[in-house]
């Protein structure tokens, strides 16, 4: 089994979470990358049984409306009950770090918006510790040498993402070299650089379930969220 067939697998798994949750009012939050190009495929059988799609970059939005799915606004949405994205890693408390197709802001904000995030990846994504795919970081352009050396100062060694710019016209750092021990503290500490739009790393809002693939098959897993359980899988 490659990975294409476990991302699309995983995706087909994810389709069937929302399936029996969505009606004729739905608005479903969609995210960026392969993984989440292979849901909208699949999501097209579903046409007719949900209202309309919130996509969180150009690319996805170009490609649901391809298939004939009505892309929205988000700021026209009351309610978006299912976000479903992929991840460039994810741990055992469902913290995440996303942003390898530099779509990480608009993912961020609709991600915070939907009552359940469900991330879908292959398990090559699976990692105890997150920081070896180097964090992206959303950057003013004007910005960009100054938060370079803020970022340094945090321990990490920031590369210019050249010839890309997002969504929002501005570009991306890559953070290397980052142990990230206390996910939610890095997320705060790198937002909190002036410059910074956000940072690829999702913990304030981690994912509510994960649906994770291997040749196996897909596991589904979301944490207990008690303290003393947290990290814990059912
Ligand atoms: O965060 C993302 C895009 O900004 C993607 O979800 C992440 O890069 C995973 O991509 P893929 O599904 O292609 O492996």
């Amino acid at each position: 089994m490659t990975q294409d067939d476990m991302k699309k697998a995983v995706a087909a798994a994810a389709l069937e979470e929302i399936r029996g949750q969505i009606h004729a009012d739905s608005v479903i939050g969609i995210g960026t990358g392969s993984t989440a190009n292979h849901f909208i495929d699949q999501l097209a059988a579903l046409k007719g049984k949900f209202r309309a799609t919130v996509a969180s970059s150009e690319a996805s939005a170009e490609r649901l409306r391809g298939h004939g799915i009505e892309v929205i606004d988000l700021n026209d949405v009351k309610e978006l009950p299912f976000y479903i994205d992929g991840a460039d890693e994810a741990n055992l408390q469902l913290a995440l770090v996303k942003g390898g197709g530099a779509a990480l802001t608009r993912e961020k904000i609709v991600a915070a918006c939907a009552k359940e995030f469900i991330c879908i990846a292959d398990e090559s994504k699976a990692v105890e510790t997150l920081g070896k795919f180097p964090i992206p970081v959303e950057v003013i352009p004007m910005a960009r040498n100054y938060v370079m050396r803020k970022l340094e100062k945090l321990g990490g060694r920031p590369v210019y993402r050249e010839g890309v710019i997002t969504d929002n016209g501005n570009i991306i750092l890559d953070v290397h070299g980052l142990n990230i021990t206390d996910p939610k503290a890095m997320e705060i500490e790198m937002n909190s650089i002036v410059g910074v739009v956000t940072n690829g790393i999702f913990a304030c809002r981690s994912a509510d379930l994960l649906l994770l693939a291997s040749p196996t098959g897909v596991r589904r897993l979301s944490v207990i969220n008690t303290p003393s359980q947290k990290g814990e899988y059912y």
